[in-house]
Order: structure tokens, then C-alpha cells, then sequence
């Protein structure tokens, strides 16, 4: 078992008892909360006429099902409008933080937390969403959880886990030109595959990784449960403490910012801290990577060849197969020139400021294919502000872009935002499954915001690399 790891640290500091099952209580310092996993369990609470622990260490936002054009109540979709009428009727009865719509604050949960500042280093933290381990990149302890245990962080503020062994991702090298976070992630999955960190939590450290900015981190962290792992995290350092100063909880108060700076350093993995395995990644190896078939797994430098499924091992052969048939993909040839028909840059992966900003530089000067419709979605309210702030609506509208309303809209299809047909989608989003886009012939080909837009302008699977900055007067 590791020994002197964030890990080790922050579970010790949390944990409250140990059952007979052997899982160990742990306190969640910031519970989570969207309508789509917690009506059931807010239910089964007043079945049994609990009240929420502790609203003040709650918090929830509405993402998944929210309309990105028509925003206007009741929403169309009658499903839509029953789970957010539930959940608005929940957090007031129980007094709990909501981000909606007319706040200004509403957004997808993985983006509203780090933004807010809600999500701090040393903290555990748990959401009925698979993707909560994005906050680890601050340095969290963050599971995401189903229904019963939503139930019972709410009834306790405490969830029952298991602890797990810690594998050191170590992303070494500098990354080159138009390889971003999410490259390193696909190609972390690719290499070590959708279940190689089962059992696992991943600690992402090394050159490449420290040197990337919170929302880089946040992108790989937001993928390790693509990665098979239970969660992942990067120790807090600089980056990580002047992103924090800048949020709602900071800004005012310096003093507490300084304590708990203390604390942060404190739960750092100690250079001499015992891992269970250690993988090294070459960052500076990479190139752009885009996925050929429909698990995260299934990723390829944007030069290099989609492999022959004979040349898979055993357990992998038949699932690429018929991933490469669904995808109408040809081994041995690259990804490259693959037509291309929906760009959909949005998702708790990438779209946040800096996301937008990489895919504005590669859209500025430039029209989106006419046979592609192209939407903009950005991760919260706050983000979109940000960035027509600085003119960032105009870059992609004027390109032939949508500029949608916050929410996780076409990354599953839970809204209006969903492929037709055998649509193909070039997306920065996390999840190429079949059917995930809302159409069970749809076609999701993952990769990073540039690449999107890259696709976008391109109407094909494009090397960003090639297509340099037009000069715009
Ligand atoms: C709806 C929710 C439960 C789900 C998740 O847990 O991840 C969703 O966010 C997703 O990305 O598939
Ligand atoms: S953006 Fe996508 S992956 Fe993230 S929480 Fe929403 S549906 Fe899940």
C-alpha cells in the first residue's frame, strides 16, 4: 500500500471509522449536486424522514438537461422540466446553494466548483457523476458516486469507501506545439487501456503536467475514470494557489487564503512518499491524438496508422472490430481527412476559458465548412461571460459557429443538442460510446478543442499543426 501520498494524507484526515466491511468512513468536505442522479435520493431521505446533513457543505448546479438555445420556462421537454422542477424543489426545501439559470453561476458541476472555488486541495469531495474526479486536479480527494450514496452523504455528510492503491502517472518532457492535456490523456488511455487503472488512483505528476495551467489538469483529471481509475489528482503547487486567490472564496479573504495555503502544502506527497506502480509517459513524444473507435482507449497520434484489430491482443481484438465497423474506419490508414460533420466544443473536459481560446485562435479569419454545423457550448455562465468579455462570441459566430447557452448539451444528448443519423462528431468531449451523442448510429471521434476547430473549418479530421494562425487585421 503507498505510504506519504496526497492520498494517504487526505483519507487519513477524513476518515471517521472503519466498518466491518472493511471500507472506511470518510467526511466529505463538498457534496455536489445535478438533477439528473439526485431526485431518488433526496427521496428516499424523505421516505425516511432525514433531513440533509449538512446544506452548507452542499451545493448544486443543473447542467445535463438543461436547453442551450431556449431557455425559457417550462422548458419544452417535459422530462427536463420535471427534473428541474424536482431539484429546485429539494434545494429549497433542504436550504442547499443553487447555481440556476438566473444566477449567473449555473454551469456544469466539474466547472462551477473549480471556478467558484468551492473545490480546494486536501478536500474530499463527491458527486452522483462519474466525471467529479476533475476536481482532483486541485489536489482533491473526488469520487464520483451512485444514488444510495448520495442518500447517505446527504443523511451523514460520510461515504463508505474502499480504499485503493496508487499508481504515480509521470508525464515527462515538454509538450510540443499543438499538443494540450487532452492529448496526454487519450494517449495515457490508449496506452494503458479503459480498464488499466482499476484498483487504482491516479497521481499525474512530472514536467508536462506541472507545467500546465488548472484547466490542462482539470482535463486529464476529468478523464481518469475513462482510465479505469477511481479517481486522479495533481499535488496542489504555485498554479494551483493563484488560480484559488482569484476565486468567490478568496478574493476578500487573504488571511484564510494563507492558513489553508499551509494545509494544502501539507498534504502534498512527500518527495519520498511509496507508490504501488509508477508509469512513465513521454510527453515530449506526442503528437495530437484523435480516437478511431468508441471507447476513450481507442486513440491515435493524428500521423500514425489505426491498428489492425489482428494485431490486438485477445480481449481487445473483437471490440475493436466492431468499433472500426460502426466507425467505418480502415486499419493502417490515419485519421486524417475523415469527414467530418458536427463540431461540438463543450463538455466538463474542455470547455472552459482557455478551451475556447485555443479553438478561437484556429477558428479567427476562418468559415466552418458548409457542410458542417458547428455549436460552442461553454462549461458554465461564468465562462461564456468571460469569454464574450473578450470578444470570443464574435470570433466563433462569425466563423458560422452557435454560441450556445452553458451545459453539458451534445456531450450526451440529454437535451436537444444530439446527432442525426450516422452523423460523424469532431468533439472535445470524454465519451465516444455508440449512441452517446443521442443517435445509436451517430459517430464520436474525441480530441482536443483546437482539433475540433480544426475539423470544423476543415470539414475533415485535420493536424492542427497545419493550419497555422491567419493574420487577422
Ligand atoms: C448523468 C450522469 C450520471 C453521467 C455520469 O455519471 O457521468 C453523465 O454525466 C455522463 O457523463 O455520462
Ligand atoms: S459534460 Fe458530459 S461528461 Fe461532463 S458531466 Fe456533463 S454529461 Fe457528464
Amino acid at each position: 500500500m503507498s505510504r506519504g501520498t496526497l492520498y494517504d494524507k487526505v483519507w487519513d484526515r477524513h476518515r471517521v471509522g472503519t466498518l466491518p466491511s472493511g471500507q472506511d468512513q470518510l467526511f466529505v468536505g463538498l457534496h455536489l449536486v445535478h438533477e439528473v442522479t439526485s431526485p431518488q435520493a433526496f427521496g428516499m431521505l424523505e421516505e425516511r424522514g432525514l433531513e440533509v446533513a449538512r446544506p452548507d457543505r452542499t451545493h448544486a448546479t443543473v447542467d445535463h438537461i438543461v436547453p442551450t438555445a431556449d431557455q425559457s420556462r417550462p422548458y419544452a421537454d417535459e422530462a427536463a422540466e420535471e427534473m428541474m422542477s424536482a431539484l429546485e424543489s429539494n434545494v429549497a426545501d433542504s436550504a442547499i446553494d443553487f447555481d440556476d439559470p438566473t444566477t449567473g453561476r449555473q454551469g456544469i458541476v466539474h466547472v462551477i466548483g473549480p471556478e467558484q472555488g468551492l473545490t480546494q486541495p486536501g478536500m474530499t469531495i463527491v458527486c452522483g457523476d462519474s466525471h467529479t474526479c476533475t476536481h482532483g486536479a486541485f489536489g482533491a480527494l473526488a469520487f464520483g458516486i451512485g444514488t444510495s450514496q448520495i442518500r447517505d452523504v446527504l443523511a451523514t455528510q460520510c461515504i463508505a469507501l474502499e480504499k485503493k492503491q496508487v499508481r504515480r502517472i509521470e508525464v515527462t518532457g515538454e509538450l510540443g506545439e499543438g499538443v494540450t492535456a487532452k492529448d496526454v490523456i487519450l494517449a495515457l488511455i490508449r496506452d494503458l487501456g479503459t480498464d488499466g487503472g482499476v484498483g487504482y488512483v491516479y497521481e499525474y505528476a512530472g514536467e508536462a503536467v506541472e507545467s500546465l495551467s488548472m484547466e490542462g489538469r482539470m482535463s486529464i483529471c476529468n478523464m481518469s475514470v475513462e482510465a479505469g481509475a477511481r479517481t486522479g489528482y495533481v499535488n496542489p503547487d504555485g498554479t494551483t494557489y493563484e488560480w484559488l486567490r482569484e476565486t468567490d472564496a478568496f478574493r476578500d479573504d487573504p488571511e484564510r487564503f494563507d492558513r489553508l495555503r499551509e494545509y494544502w502544502e501539507s498534504i502534498r506527497s512527500d518527495a519520498d512518499a511509496e507508490y504501488d506502480d509508477v508509469y512513465e509517459l513521454d510527453g515530449s513524444a506526442l503528437e495530437p491524438m484523435v480516437t478511431w473507435g468508441t471507447t476513450p482507449g481507442q486513440g491515435v497520434g493524428i500521423s500514425d496508422p489505426i491498428p489492425d484489430p489482428e494485431d490486438l491482443p485477445d480481449g481487445k481484438r473483437e471490440v475493436a472490430a466492431r468499433a472500426q465497423e460502426h466507425m467505418r474506419v480502415t486499419p493502417g490508414e490515419t485519421m486524417e481527412g475523415y469527414p467530418v460533420d458536427v463540431a461540438f466544443l463543450g463538455s466538463c473536459t474542455n470547455a472552459r476559458l482557455s478551451d475556447l481560446r485555443d479553438a478561437a485562435r484556429v477558428v479567427r479569419g476562418r468559415e466552418v465548412h458548409p457542410d458542417v454545423r458547428a455549436m460552442v457550448v461553454p462549461g458554465s455562465q461564468r465562462v461564456k461571460a468571460a469569454a464574450e468579455a473578450e470578444g470570443l462570441d464574435d470570433v466563433f459566430r462569425e466563423a458560422g459557429f452557435d454560441w450556445r447557452a452553458a451545459g453539458c448539451s451534445m456531450c450526451l444528448g440529454m437535451n436537444e443538442d444530439q446527432l442525426v443519423g450516422d452523423e460523424v462528431c469532431a468533439s472535445s468531449s470524454n465519451r465516444n460510446f455508440v449512441g452517446r451523442q443521442g443517435s445509436p448510429e451517430g459517430r464520436t471521434i474525441l480530441m482536443s478543442p483546437a482539433m475540433v476547430a480544426a475539423a470544423a473549418v476543415t470539414g475533415e479530421v485535420t493536424d492542427v499543426r497545419e493550419l497555422p494562425e491567419v493574420a487577422v487585421a
